[in-house]
């Protein structure tokens, strides 16, 4: 799930958008890059790490120029090489750098398309690659460049490729260019700054990259939507094609957005809120007489919910685990054994917290179940007398294939698994799931903004479809099997 962000300023705009991903780091841990417009010059900076590590003081003093764009990687396809960081460049037509986040699930096809029929060579196994390949082709087969050609290249791309796919691209000689999937599957969102010298704009992923650059959110990109901001500040939005049912991801308010953004116009903060109000619920149907003593969250992401569940059962929120700030997110962590590892460095557990209680962990999601069997044992190991486990989403059944590396539904805890033998493989006295249509109602919320999501981890139901053997495939290519095997070799 990674994280992009573009700028037109007046100014220069790297320290800016060095800024924006500092706060895009939850979304990608993996590889950082920025390319700015620089007259008729792309400059580029990426490599394999966190932003920190990526840029330094003489990287950040060559990104000289007022148009430019940011991403932070978490891969789905290809490798986790540097080659594959983002933004990828191309210098036909005009000259090209494009940062994506989504994943494609007809890059096979499109691959051989793109050779055959675009005579275009793709270098890696990055489907961003590809996609930008894509943009290039059908913006070069138009005539003159202009924002009207662009918004036509976009429609190309949008009948061409399938998938989740948010991006923005810098284009030599005219400026800025961002769309989004047609099902608006996942995030982008458009900000403004207005200062002495005028209007300036910036797309990000999410709303809170705006926050630290001075940027107010004005509204989300829409589905099929395509914005272009030329060099010289001008705005162009166009709908590049009919819009597919809306369904942004669910797992966006579950566990991969900060809190602190709005997507879709939703406050995720508050939508974990109600997901965990939701939850409590279920539990008092469940247990009207339960005999929780403690309700302790597991940090980060499910604070927000772990907090309402505690309200609405009316007992002790209490930190039970100390998050070690220097580890990383580890659920998008590349190898299973680095995850394993980097829960215990990760988490510790107070012990007076545990000790002879009843206690209900909660998390915010389920997947591999790499966090909750640890915990579950150090809560054991520090005394607890009943562990009970909470997660504010659904059991986690099928892979998912627009931008969260959870491709082999082997590697996924639920999978053809009833919760009992969940709960008996984490080892916990009780496990509860959120119901599914809790969590959508969560998000929707009491407005229903939302009706339609892309909940397919949960439901197994895949908006756009996939290529025939997709499924098959991308487990060769992407299991944790295939992955080890692949940085041995
Ligand atoms: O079942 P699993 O495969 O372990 O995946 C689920 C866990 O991973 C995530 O935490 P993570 O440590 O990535 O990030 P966080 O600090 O934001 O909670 C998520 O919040 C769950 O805790
Ligand atoms: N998580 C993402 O958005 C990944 C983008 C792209 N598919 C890549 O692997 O680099
Ligand atoms: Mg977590």
């Amino acid at each position: 799930m990674c994280g992009i962000i573009g700028i037109v300023g007046h100014h220069d705009v790297a320290a800016q958008l060095y800024d924006g991903l500092m706060v895009l780091q939850h979304r990608g841990q993996d590889a950082a890059g920025m390319a700015i417009a620089n007259g008729n010059r792309l400059l580029l900076h990426k490599g394999n790490g966190l932003v920190s590590d990526v840029f330094d003081d003489e990287s950040m003093r060559r990104l000289v120029g007022h148009v430019g764009i940011g991403h932070c990687r978490y891969p789905t396809a290809g490798s986790e090489g540097d080659d594959e960081a983002q933004p990828f460049y191309v210098n036909s037509p005009y000259g090209i750098a494009l940062a994506h986040n989504g994943n494609l699930v007809n890059t096979d096809a499109l691959r051989s398309e793109v050779f055959q029929q675009d005579r275009r060579n793709i270098n890696t196994e990055s489907d961003s690659e590809v996609l930008l390949n894509v943009f290039a082709h059908e913006l070069g087969s138009r005539e003159a460049l202009s924002p009207e050609t662009a918004f036509k290249a976009v429609t190309g791309v949008y009948r061409r490729c399938v998938g989740g796919y948010a991006v923005v691209a810098t284009v030599l000689g005219l400026g800025l260019v961002a769309f989004r999937d047609p099902n608006g599957i996942r995030p982008l969102v458009l900000g403004k700054r207005t200062g002495v010298a005028g209007d300036e704009y910036a797309v990000a992923s999410e709303s809170v990259a705006f926050d630290l650059t001075g940027f107010k959110r004005v509204r989300d990109v829409l589905p099929g939507e395509a914005i272009v901001i030329t060099a010289d500040g001008v705005l162009h939005a166009r709908q590049c094609i009919e819009p597919g049912v809306h369904t942004p991801c669910i797992f966006e308010y579950v566990y991969f957005a900060r809190p602190d953004s709005l997507i879709d116009d939703i406050s995720v903060h508050k939508a974990r809120m109600r997901m965990g109000q939701k939850l409590g619920e279920k539990i008092l149907r469940l247990r009207p007489g339960h005999d929780i003593d403690t309700v302790i969250p597991i940090p980060d992401s499910s604070r927000d919910a772990a907090l309402e569940v505690a309200h609405v059962l009316g007992v002790k929120y209490r930190e039970g685990f100390i998050k070690n700030r220097y580890v990383g997110r580890t659920f998008i962590m590349p190898g299973q054994d680095q995850r394993v590892k980097s829960v215990r460095r990760k988490l510790n557990p107070i012990p007076l917290e545990f000790r002879n209680r009843v206690v209900l962990l909660v998390d915010d999601s389920i997947v591999r179940g790499t966090t909750s069997r640890q915990i579950v044992q150090m809560a054991r190991d520090a005394g607890a007398r009943k562990v009970y486990l909470a997660s504010a989403a659904p059991p986690v059944r099928y892979p998912n294939i627009y931008g969260i590396d959870m491709p082999s539904c082997e590697e996924l805890i639920a999978h053809g698994r009833s919760e009992e033998e969940i709960e008996t493989l984490l080892g916990c006295d009780w496990l509860i799931y959120q119901d599914l249509a809790d969590l959508e109602e969560s998000v929707s919320g009491p407005k229903h903004r939302l009706e339609h999501f892309d909940s397919s981890c949960f439901n197994g139901e895949y908006v756009t479809g996939a290529e025939a053997d997709y499924f098959e495939r991308v487990k060769r290519l992407r299991s944790d099997e295939a992955k080890t095997t692949r940085r041995a070799s």
